[in-house]
């Protein structure tokens, strides 16, 4: 009956990984994305740079843009002390489905945030409706295209202050260079890449570490 990708990625973390423990969870989705079906999860080799940027940051408010199964939540979320707020955007309903279910099982649901629908609708929403101040950490793993402009309108919101991280994953494949050529020339952020491989691959990527100069 798993008709969909995401669906299996469930059904075998749900079969494979122990209910309330995160680590399995990562481990299992990654075991089942690089030996039966690739998937966009940020993976194990950008993970511990994403877990190492997460964890000098030691962030209180944290927004990811861009859910999919909920893996890079589980990833964070488990590094986070209690009483932190972490909000996820996702655009795709079936992919936000999976998400919750999989943060469910992790046993990460009362830190998380999934929030479904667009980010350009969603983040002028965050004070308001959210109660958000400023974020802490940003990760940024949606579409490519959506890169530059999404950053360009939490700037716009008041969303970032002096320090605030934004973490881009897939700078170079699928590759976001509107992006990078913005952040590192535009004045506001100080700005640091990360080579790595892409997820389950041996292509190159990189992860690019944004610090708002405030
Ligand atoms: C869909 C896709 C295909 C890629 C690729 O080069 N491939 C060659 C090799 N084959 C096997 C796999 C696929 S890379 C990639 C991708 C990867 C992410 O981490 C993404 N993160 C967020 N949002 C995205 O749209 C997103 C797309
Ligand atoms: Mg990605």
């Amino acid at each position: 009956l798993c008709q969909t990708k995401e669906q299996r990625i469930l059904d075998f973390v749900l079969k494979n990984a122990v209910r309330g423990d995160p680590q399995s969870v990562i481990d299992n989705i990654d075991k089942y994305c690089s030996q039966r079906e690739w998937s966009m999860n940020v993976g194990n080799e950008k993970g511990i740079i994403l877990d190492n940027v997460v964890k000098e940051s030691n962030p209180s408010t944290i927004l990811e843009l861009g859910t999919y199964c909920g893996y890079s939540a589980v990833r964070i979320c488990r590094l986070l002390k209690p009483g932190v707020r972490f909000f996820t955007v996702e655009f795709n309903p079936a992919y936000a489905a999976v998400a919750k279910q999989i943060i469910e099982f992790a046993g990460l649901i009362d830190k998380v945030q999934v929030l479904e629908g667009s980010t350009g609708d969603i983040i002028p929403q965050l004070k308001k409706k959210y109660e958000v101040d400023t974020l802490d950490f940003v990760f940024v793993d949606h579409w490519k295209d959506k890169y530059k402009p999404d950053t360009q309108l939490l700037e716009k919101c008041n969303l970032l202050r002096k320090g605030s991280v934004v973490l881009a994953d897939n700078v170079i494949v699928p590759g976001a260079p509107d992006f990078l050529e913005y952040v590192r020339n535009c004045g506001k952020y100080d700005c640091t890449n990360f080579p790595s491989f892409l997820e389950y691959m041996d292509e190159k990527d990189a992860l690019e570490k944004a610090v708002f100069r405030g």
